[in-house]
């Protein structure tokens, strides 16, 4: 597997290219995460971060490019080794996506059901454990998604990524629709996970605070590239006009303002 000085890169994007129509939308795109690290993925609406990620995963064919995840090139597994691969990551899709008209306890052995053949009993205890571990208790396992709340949901789906144990977890816009103070909350979970358990984790987010308060690195998606990789600090520095928009101009302010409001109390 590739390694950078230390860093051991788990995804290794070079020229990724996709289109729809005669629109391409992913120009070329190259990407490095490397192990343990939480990677937060920014760019304008529409410029395709959704896209890459499930490019990445595999749900959304590329016109060119290579994609390596954990050591291997999708295109190059046969159908075994690819699913074995795909055991390794978990994926949270916006809005949750669990399923209606299953229960919380059904949503989470979905994939394990899949994937593996164990005795209920063991499959309902290691549900607990995964809802325990996003900070939920046994009492949501009866209850379908809509009666949960935006958070919970959330949660539940989060459980449900880490559902086999993965080493790298992919979360599309995980705090979008939380108040402030949830979404702080989750913030805190997943840097919580990602230490205890050593994920990688990719975040596609708009939350200017998730990505100050939690990620090791921020990518930036440009007009179909990643123009920028690094810290925070590398971003407050850019002077890209659309980087310095989106991390120096008001909007900006106004975001870092409201959370620190409501975490005070005064939002
Ligand atoms: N399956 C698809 N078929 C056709 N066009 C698509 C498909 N998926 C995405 N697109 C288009 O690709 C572009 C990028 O979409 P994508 O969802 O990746 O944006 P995004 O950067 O995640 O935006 P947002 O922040 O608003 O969620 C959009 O113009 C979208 O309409």
């Amino acid at each position: 597997m590739a390694t950078n000085g230390k860093r051991e890169t788990v995804i290794e994007a070079r020229g990724v290219e996709v289109g729809f129509g005669d629109r391409l939308v992913l120009k070329g795109a190259d990407l490095d995460v490397y192990r343990g690290e939480i990677l937060g993925f920014v760019g304008g609406s529409g410029a395709g971060k959704s896209v890459l990620m499930r490019t990445i995963i595999g749900l959304i064919r590329k016109s060119a490019g290579t994609i390596k995840v954990l050591g291997s090139d999708l295109d190059q597994l046969s159908d075994d080794e690819r699913r074995a691969i795909e055991r390794r990551w978990g994926v949270l899709f916006q809005q949750g996506a669990l399923f209606s008209s299953l229960t919380v306890m059904e949503n989470l052995q979905f994939t394990v059901r899949e994937n593996l053949h164990l005795p209920q009993r063991l499959m309902d205890e290691l549900a607990v454990a995964k809802l325990e571990m996003v900070g939920l208790d046994a009492s949501v396992c009866s209850k379908y998604p809509s009666e949960l709340s935006g958070g919970m949901t959330k949660r539940v789906a989060l459980a449900r990524a880490l559902a086999l144990d993965p080493e790298i977890v992919f979360l599309d816009e995980p705090t979008s629709g939380l108040d402030p103070i949830g979404a702080g909350d989750f913030d805190t979970l997943i840097a919580t996970l990602q230490r205890v358990l050593g994920l990688t984790v990719y975040m596609v987010t708009h939350d200017l605070d998730s990505l100050s308060t939690v990620c090791d690195r921020i990518a930036v998606l440009y007009d179909g590239k990643v123009i920028a990789a690094g810290t925070m600090d590398t971003m407050l520095k850019s002077e890209h006009p659309w980087m310095k928009e989106y991390f120096r101009g008001k909007r900006a302010r106004a975001a870092i303002g409201a959370r620190e409001a409501a975490l005070s109390g005064n939002g």
